[in-house]
């Protein structure tokens, strides 16, 4: 395919360097550091076992234990989950309270903004054929990868008849002039607004606030304080990541992070500079800060996005080559309008095509689904569970709201997410571990249980795809990675498969 990005040519050193996968010592001491942040217990990760990097056991582990619950590098919430919950833009909290989540709800459901939650829209063909996201309430597993949405895809998707309130209700609840009874049980942090002003990001605190601003929100910030360079260009980038896929939204997360690392790395090696170096540092790319800043991204396991992606059910094989143009165009569409939003000279080898297909790449080959459970669903099976006299008494004024809420009344709050740790883990298809997210570990982290025991030095794996599927479709699912599995489950079935 030919270039379309003069940056590809113009940067092509910085961006070979940027690409350049990090050396076994630098693998090691970048998730050593990180592993002694993380509630687990004696894993590694090694670049050795033949797959690229891997995780490993430090000591044993029995069946059903914890070994690793890791917190994402990067984050968001689908576009569609927007309207179901209200979320810290940060750390994906339930925020407010149960009244303001169910009120926004209510309202949201009233302007018809669920309209494309019937899920009838026509499905937008760039996208991978398996974005096999299932509704999360119905399914104990993480799903690896394959989280990006589909235009119209949605999360809440009742067609039961939802019963209209009385005039008044919706507002009430959303202004706090109605409590719930016994909603006090289930207090909610209050939400913060963005401090850019955007009125889109709300947050659990300030310090999840200063966070998202200094991690990449002061440059992806739509409000009148933004760093941004365009607002009118990053609103389009925004829009045309909700009308296409939320996976650009991410990317731009990663890229806008590097940027605000580079610029602090730069300005505390300049802090110790003579005040003439300082006026007259240059704006030129510093490479070996760029590097730096790059870094947590380097270590994760990337290709270009339309190289990887799956070819859709609908998309013939002869047709392969103009669909996987297509998702690089439609990839370069993105960066430009990003570009056009937030670019930095010092850092033009980000806004490369060439790094953004690898960046948004390594999210389809990485990412796991990002589910937070709904308190309102506690909230209403408290009242359920109540004793009889107070049940009835509750539900004079929590059943008008269910009957309104219809049957999909607490959606979690779903999004895809990066974690660097679980990323490192192979799979195999019969894994010795499994990422789960069972009703205590649905707090956006990755839950790691050991399956099997595990011995010391042994590699942890989980399983890519459903390992109960027939051996060829779990081959055909594992295509979608690039490799065919050798584990010795697969070795065995294949034999039989070509014997009979
Ligand atoms: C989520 S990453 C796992 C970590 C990866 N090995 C790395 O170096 O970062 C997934 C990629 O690892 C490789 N991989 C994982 N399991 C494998 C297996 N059983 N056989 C061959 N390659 C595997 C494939 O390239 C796959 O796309």
């Amino acid at each position: 395919m030919e270039t379309i990005c003069p940056i590809d040519l113009r940067c092509a050193n910085e961006i070979s360097a940027l690409l350049t996968p990090p050396s076994s010592p630098e693998v090691q001491e970048y998730f050593d550091g990180l592993l002694s942040t993380r509630q687990c217990r004696d894993i590694g990760v090694k670049q050795d076992g033949g797959f690229g990097k891997g995780a490993y056991a430090a000591s044993e582990f029995k069946e059903g234990e914890l070994v690793l619950k890791d917190q994402m590098l990067v984050g968001a919430q689908h576009s569609s989950n927007k309207i179901d919950c209200l979320v810290c833009s940060f750390c994906f909290r339930f925020i407010g309270s149960i009244e303001l989540q169910i009120g926004r709800r209510l309202y949201l459901q009233q302007l018809g903004a669920s309209v494309n939650h019937d899920c009838d829209m026509e499905t937008y063909s760039y996208t991978s054929k398996d974005c096999r996201e299932t509704d999360s309430s119905d399914d104990d597993d993480y799903s690896l990868t394959k989280t990006s949405k589909k235009l119209g895809e949605c999360t809440s998707g009742s067609s039961k008849t939802k019963l209209p309130l009385p005039d008044g209700i919706v507002e009430s609840l959303m202004n706090s002039h109605l409590m719930l009874p016994y909603s006090n049980m289930f207090s909610l942090p209050q939400a913060v607004p963005c401090p850019g002003g955007c009125g889109e990001a709300y947050y659990c605190s300030s310090s999840c606030a200063e966070a998202d601003w200094e991690t990449s929100h002061s440059l992806l910030c739509t409000g009148e304080r933004s760093d941004s360079v365009c607002r009118e260009a990053l609103l389009k980038f925004l829009q045309h990541a909700d009308e296409t896929n939320d996976i650009f939204i991410l990317a731009a997360k990663a890229i806008c992070s590097t940027i605000l690392k580079y610029h602090k790395l730069k300005a505390t090696k300049l802090e110790g500079q003579e005040k003439y170096v300082r006026a007259n540092a240059s704006d030129h790319c510093v490479l070996s800060l760029l590097l730096e800043a790059w870094k947590p991204i380097s270590m994760g396991h990337k290709k270009r996005w339309w190289d990887c992606i799956a070819l859709p059910d609908d998309v013939n094989s002869s047709d392969e080559t103009a669909f996987r143009m297509q998702i690089r165009e439609l990839a370069f569409r993105s960066l430009q309008l990003l570009k056009e939003a937030v670019f930095d000279k010092e850092c033009e080898p980000l806004f490369s095509l060439e790094i953004y297909g690898h960046v948004i790449g390594m999210f389809e080959l990485n990412n796991l689904d990002l589910v937070v459970a709904s308190p309102v669903e506690n909230y209403f099976l408290y009242i359920d569970d109540l004793p009889y006299h107070e049940k009835q008494e509750a539900e004079k004024i929590t059943k008008p709201l269910l009957d309104a809420l219809g049957e999909d009344y607490a959606l979690c709050c779903q999004g895809t997410a990066f974690f660097p740790l679980q990323s490192c883990m192979n799979h195999s298809c019969c894994p010795n571990a499994k990422a789960f997210k069972r009703e205590e570990d649905r707090d956006g982290q990755a839950t790691i249980i050991a399956l099997t025991p595990i011995c010391k030095g042994e590699e942890v794996t989980i399983s890519y795809v459903d390992e109960d599927l027939p051996f060829e479709d779990r081959q055909a699912s594992l295509a979608d990675y690039g490799f065919i599995c050798r584990c010795p489950k697969c070795i065995e079935e294949e034999e039989t498969v070509r014997e009979s």
